[in-house]
């Protein structure tokens, strides 16, 4: 017999003890308007709450918005562990840091506008959503890398100008600034600037259809975050980057100039962590030349490093776009041959030797001598 629940203080709320047992329903109540919870200080989103009051069982939806409350943050508590619940919280400070002590060059920025934005050969095939109007816009340097213009050439100096304030205002400070990743020391966390809404809407508007296109096996579920960052190179900056694969699913690498010579990408196809150090095979093996405006699309997967930047400053807007659905899926797969190059290559030598195997056998069977 379950135990009766009660709030801490010996009072029972006697309509939760006929629902806690019930389940959350699978698809949302679209009829149901659920209530704002933009008031809380808890450690989870309101929108988190606003969106799973759609699925709570149909005899929760009368109950107080308090009661409410706690059976949706004893669900969430459990399925968010307390170590990312904290890395959460202190994210959230850190960019409340930023936001109350950096101004900001270019407000606009924040806002999506994608005529300004994007160059119009981009727009009218996102627009057009079809295959054929992505596929006339992009050119394939090496298999499973797309490369396309993207962004007008007054966004990409606009971006330039903010990141060079954002640099002056962490030297003039001193403000312990977080960098993008453990492997450059420059550049700058877009989201933590304040950029992350538009950024989502890049993700979620722009790139979804370029994603459904390309890498099907991914955008069959949603990509639902993102990490955005700069990163720069130059002479008193980063010079290179190692070869390393990305914490995303699908990766945007955006050129926003300014003049320098070198900073190539590599790439060397794709593979899954079991061999992620495996030799890359002569087909996998190409280069891709950066060009301000110009953006790349690849799988975070795809193998690859930046040569050194030998002069002038390169910075580039690199958008990890990551997906939750994809990642806990692959938790329960052993073989990635839809994707990784080296499981794929193993795949087919077991298969020749199969046949190879079946062959000989039928030979022996038939009499026929095989040596
Ligand atoms: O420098 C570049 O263009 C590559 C950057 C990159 O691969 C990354 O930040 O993950
Ligand atoms: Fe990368």
């Amino acid at each position: 017999m379950a135990m009766p629940t009660g709030n801490g203080n010996g009072v029972l709320f006697p309509a939760m003890l006929q629902v806690t047992s019930s389940r959350l329903r699978l698809s949302p109540n679209s009829e149901h308007k659920p209530e704002a919870y933009d008031d809380l200080q808890l450690e989870f989103s309101p929108l988190l709450f606003s969106s799973l009051e759609r699925y709570l069982p149909p005899a929760m939806l009368n109950l107080s918005r308090d009661a409410k409350i706690q059976f949706m943050r004893d669900i969430l508590v459990r399925y968010f562990p307390e170590a990312e619940r904290t890395r959460v919280q202190k994210q959230r400070e850190y960019r409340e840091r930023i936001m109350s002590n950096y101004q900001p060059l270019y407000k606009e920025l924040q806002t999506l506008d994608e005529t300004k934005f994007f160059v119009p050969s981009f727009l009218q095939a996102v627009n057009a959503g079809t295959e054929e109007s992505l596929r006339k816009i992009i050119i394939e340097p090496t298999p499973g890398v797309y490369s396309f213009e993207m962004l007008q050439p007054n966004f990409c100096e606009m971006l330039i100008s903010e990141v060079e304030n954002i640099e002056r205002w962490v030297h003039d400070t001193k403000f312990k600034i977080m960098r993008p990743n453990t492997m450059n020391k420059y550049g700058a966390v877009l989201d933590d600037f304040g950029l992350e809404p538009m950024l989502n809407k890049l993700m979620d508007v722009y790139l979804r259809p370029m994603a459904k296109v390309f890498f099907p096996e991914i955008s069959r579920l949603a990509l639902d975050s993102h990490h955005g960052f700069i990163v720069e190179y130059g002479a008193d900056k980063d010079v290179e980057l190692g070869f390393h694969v990305d914490d995303s699913e699908v990766t945007l690498n955006v050129c926003l100039g300014k003049d320098f010579f070198g900073g190539e990408l590599y790439f060397r196809g794709v593979r899954c962590d079991k061999h992620v150090n495996t030799v890359p095979h002569p087909e996998e093996i190409g280069d891709y030349t950066h060009i301000p405006g110009r953006a790349v699309l690849h799988r975070g997967r795809h193998r690859h490093g930046a040569r050194a930047t030998t002069s002038g400053q390169r910075l580039n807007l690199i958008l990890w776009c990551r997906s939750s659905a994809y990642r806990e899926l692959k938790r329960y797969q052993t073989e990635f041959s839809s994707w990784c190059g080296e499981c794929l290559r193993r795949k087919k030598e077991r298969q020749h030797r199969a046949v190879a195997a079946t062959k000989m056998e039928l030979l022996k069977r038939d009499g026929i001598s095989t040596s």
